[in-house]
């Protein structure tokens, strides 16, 4: 395995960001840290890079200890954007390249392939200051991958991006991967993750609530939703049990469920109340478990 993580725990006096944390990243995948606001995400992520330690437990990157001398193997996309406004581009990734041990012609190649591939080419001499929150943002991405890393840790990397520019991350992201990346990224936005993600952990409090693969998790949640979109007025199945939640939208209602059977009842009560033009059992989306596991502390 590639990452693992061992029981960490990272205490900031006497509160506890990070809790008896364990996780193991495969390598070459795609995997999603999520959590609210303050769940410890960036601290983990901060522990892992040896930016800061941990208070117990073990971090190793294929058996050993992150630290100065393998950190070229790894890339960092920082949640507070970190670039120098007043430099131009191409100067700002010479030097970042150049501290991870690059040669001039090797940055300069590869920068020029992924502004290209980020349809921004002409920003190579313009300073970062000049550029859109959301460009400057794809610069801090390259900045994180022109060396190539095995281990690339992204910290809610398409947070403030269009969604064109979305689509663009999202498309090289998954490049590295199949070109044998380990990526961990964390992000509030579940579709994002879902679209992603073979693993994942949902941190609460420090504490990973949920952990497995896409599959697991939506399969141990056992809850499913069934979409209804009909011309009549549906909130009467909100009283039929196994319902847990009924969820108006703009075209019908998302109902969620206990168990697949109830979906049959649900079914039943339909007929003869008018015309339905969709019935449709479905996996429950991320965005559900999240709130279970996680809003309920909101209440
Ligand atoms: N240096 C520090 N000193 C004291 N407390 C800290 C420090 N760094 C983080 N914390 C606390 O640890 C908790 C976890 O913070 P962290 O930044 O890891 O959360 P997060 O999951 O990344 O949140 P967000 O989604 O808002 O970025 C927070 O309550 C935060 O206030």
């Amino acid at each position: 395995m590639a990452l693992d993580i061992k029981d960490v725990t990272k205490r900031f006096g006497a509160f506890t960001a990070v809790d008896h944390l364990n996780l193991t990243v495969p390598e070459k995948e795609i995997f999603g840290l999520l959590g609210a606001n303050g769940a410890g995400k960036t601290t983990t992520f901060r522990m892992l890079l040896g930016l800061i330690d941990q208070t117990e437990g073990q971090i190793s990157w294929k058996g050993e200890k992150i630290n100065y001398d393998t950190s070229h193997l790894i890339g960092y996309l920082p949640e507070e954007r970190g670039l120098y406004p007043k430099l131009t581009v191409k100067d700002q990734l010479l030097y970042l390249g150049r501290l991870r041990g690059m040669k001039k012609t090797e940055i300069i190649q590869e920068m020029e392939n992924w502004l290209t591939r980020f349809k921004v080419p002409e920003y190579k001499n313009k300073k970062v200051e000049e550029l859109s929150k959301g460009n400057q943002q794809k610069i801090q991405f390259i900045a994180a991958v022109i060396h190539n890393p095995q281990l690339l840790i992204l910290d809610e990397p398409f947070s403030g991006l269009d969604p064109v520019n979305v689509e663009l991350l999202k498309e090289a992201v998954v490049d590295l991967k199949e070109k044998g990346t380990t990526i961990l990224f964390s992000s509030h936005r579940m579709e994002h993750v879902e679209e992603l993600c073979e693993h994942l952990c949902i941190l609460h409090k420090g504490k990973p609530v949920v952990a497995g693969s896409l599959k697991e998790v939506k399969r141990s949640f056992g809850k499913k939703n069934v979409f209804i979109d009909a011309e009549f007025d549906l909130s009467f199945l909100s009283e039929v049990e196994g319902v847990v939640k009924f969820k108006r939208t703009a075209r019908g209602a998302i109902i969620q469920i206990n168990d697949e059977s109830v979906s049959q009842r649900l079914f039943q009560q339909l007929s003869g109340k008018g015309f339905v033009r969709k019935f449709e059992l479905e996996e429950p989306s991320l965005n559900d478990i999240f709130i279970e596991k996680v809003g309920a502390s909101y209440e």
